[in-house]
């Protein structure tokens, strides 16, 4: 197939597409880098619970976000600026054609830990690769997630890992899938400001994979809870609500709480009753992200 028509072919295709929230059940501050950035461990899951991110083709080249959301100017927006990196890795012949229409359909809570702009710019990486039918694989639609964002490559990636460095070392790896309540405090946290306190734990000692999924869940803690929880006094209490139930954690730098629970009807009978706390989630644990689900695998 020449290169015109193969994009005939796909111009009026829209894909619907899930972008998944993630948990950190586990985050360890190892280091600072010379650039200020951290040095991380962390095990990352994936949740049944996404926006939605529909993909229009268009035969114009242009990109468009179809909505604005809350607070973030387009140009800012990671759905719109992983595709206009895409964009630019596609080949000559077709790049002036590669256009399309972004729709995102927000459910995920905006800067609350569970990695939705991350998630958002993924599924349109991995999206518009497919539309346009650029066949970069995996590896490469991650190398590019991450100039994006630390936690973009594990949502490309699609599985349940173990990551250090920044978050760009990825393993993957199989956890228990429990039913999670999740909570979101209404307050806004940061994430440069949780960097850059001065108080936080920045030289937790490095463990291996191994050691961390062999303590499993119960030792599983937040580098940046005591932070948090201290600025923050609304996350400090629907963490303490949460561990009246089991044991209760701060998912990245907040402000969204979680606990695990052996089933649905435990999570629910929580979430209902932790209304006063915040706004409260039922979701399960997966280890292969919606997305690729979606996809196909
Ligand atoms: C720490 C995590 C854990 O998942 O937190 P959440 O953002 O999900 O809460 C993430 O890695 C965050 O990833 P992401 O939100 O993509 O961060 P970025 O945009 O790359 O960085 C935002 C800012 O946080 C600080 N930052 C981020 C990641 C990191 N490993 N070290 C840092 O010091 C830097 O000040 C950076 O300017
Ligand atoms: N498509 C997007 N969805 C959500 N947030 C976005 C998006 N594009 C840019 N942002 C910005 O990125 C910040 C971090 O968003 P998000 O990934 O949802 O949270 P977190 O990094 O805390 O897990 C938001 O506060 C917002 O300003």
């Amino acid at each position: 197939m020449t290169d015109k028509a193969r994009h005939d072919a796909i111009i009026s295709t829209t894909l619907r597409l899930p972008a998944p929230a993630k948990l950190n059940r586990l985050l360890h501050i190892t280091g600072r880098r010379p650039d200020g950035y951290h040095e991380l461990q962390t095990l990352f899951q994936f949740l049944d619970l996404s926006d939605s991110v529909t993909l229009t083709a268009r035969d114009d080249g242009q990109l468009v976000l179809a909505n604005m959301l809350d607070g973030v100017a387009a140009d800012d927006n990671l759905a719109l600026r992983a595709a206009r990196l895409l964009k630019r890795q596609a080949p000559a012949g077709i790049a002036p054609r590669c256009g399309a229409t972004l729709a995102i359909d927000k459910r995920l809570p905006m800067g609350g830990g569970l990695g939705g702009g991350s998630s958002n710019a993924a599924t349109v990486l991995v999206g518009l690769n497919a539309l346009w039918q650029l066949g970069l694989s995996l590896d490469a639609l991650a190398a590019l997630g991450l100039e994006l964002g630390a936690d973009v490559p594990v949502f490309v990636k699609g599985h349940s890992a173990w990551a250090e460095g920044i978050g760009e070392k990825l393993t993957a790896v199989t956890l228990d899938t429990p039913w999670f309540v999740i909570i979101h405090p209404g307050v806004s946290v940061s994430t440069p400001a949780v960097f850059s306190d001065p108080q936080l734990t920045r030289h937790t000692p490095p463990i291996s994979m191994a050691r961390a999924l062999q303590g499993g869940a119960s030792t599983w803690q937040n580098d940046c809870e005591v932070v948090v929880k201290t600025h923050y006094p609304p996350v400090a209490q629907a963490l303490d609500f949460l561990a009246r139930f089991a044991p209760s954690r701060l998912t990245g730098t907040g402000a969204c709480v979680f606990a695990a629970f052996d089933n649905a009807k435990d999570a629910k009978h929580v979430a209902q009753a932790a209304s006063q706390y915040g706004t409260a989630w039922v979701a399960k644990g997966c280890n292969v992200s919606p997305l690729h689900d979606a996809l196909g695998g």
